[in-house]
């Protein structure tokens, strides 16, 4: 797991959209996968600017998210639909038909199959973007007992539903229940990026640096076991973090 320290928040947005343009440059057929999130939420102008200045072509390029709430309509401004629509896809070339985002609604065992046919249909992901939650997870895979592989239901931590009620008129309003990548899913990509920045994140990126442990306690962890996996995250957290370099 490699680690990269930059000035700030804003310079490790750039850099992360700067990696995906070259890996879509490189790949103009590339297969994405994309997250949501608060952090992440700032890589996507740096991608549209790229765009608009003629440096990336999406035209070509398929993407998969990594999850969505159970029981979020698409058409819900706060799902992640929305989101990849309103922050990405619809300021670029990419062709909506080329783009996967799990529908909330679905019967959530068809919806599973699907996800997967997006997933495993043609090829395998070349590139997986990603944050990290405050309990450790990654897609919506919860710290527990035991991680799931594939493309699951999955219940949200209490401290997921806390944090992420600013986005919903109080914490009663938040789904409960997720449809997510399995960590096996997340660690197919060919590379990965992971983007933390906040205090709210000293916790989990503290005791993911702590040590060499891999731990289904915090589900981050599996990414030291990528053989491309870079963590971006900015001077100030690390500073928390006590990290040097
Ligand atoms: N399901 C998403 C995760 O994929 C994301 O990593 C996390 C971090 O969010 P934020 O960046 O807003 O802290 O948010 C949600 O819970």
């Amino acid at each position: 797991m490699k680690l990269i320290i930059t000035n700030s928040y804003e310079e490790s947005c750039k850099y992360v959209a700067q990696e995906m343009v070259s890996l879509v440059n490189a790949n103009p057929v590339a297969k994405l996968g994309l997250a949501t999130g608060g952090t992440a939420e700032q890589v996507y102008p740096h991608l549209v600017k790229a765009y608009q200045d003629g440096k990336v072509d999406f035209s070509n390029v398929t993407t998969v998210n990594l999850d969505e709430y159970l029981g979020m309509s698409p058409d819900n401004p706060v799902s992640y639909r929305k989101c990849m629509d309103n922050w990405f896809f619809d300021h670029v070339n990419i062709k909506k038909e080329n783009t996967y985002v799990a529908s909330g609604l679905n019967d959530p065992q068809a919806e599973i199959k699907t996800f997967n046919q997006k997933l495993y249909g043609d090829k395998l992901l070349d590139f997986q973007l990603l944050g990290v939650g405050v309990s450790g997870h990654i897609g919506f895979n919860e710290p527990s007992a035991v991680l799931t592989a594939g493309v699951h239901i999955e219940e949200l931590d209490e401290s997921t539903i806390q944090a992420n009620s600013r986005y919903f008129d109080s914490p009663a309003d938040v789904p409960t229940k997720s449809i997510t990548m399995g960590v096996g899913d997340i660690m197919k990509a060919s590379k990965i990026i992971l983007i933390a920045t906040g205090d709210s994140k000293q916790p989990v990126i503290s005791k993911l640096f702590a040590d060499d442990s891999v731990s289904s306690d915090l589900p981050v962890s599996v990414l030291k076991l990528h053989r491309d996996a870079t963590i971006v995250i900015d001077r100030a957290l690390a500073d928390k973090c006590g990290i040097k370099g």
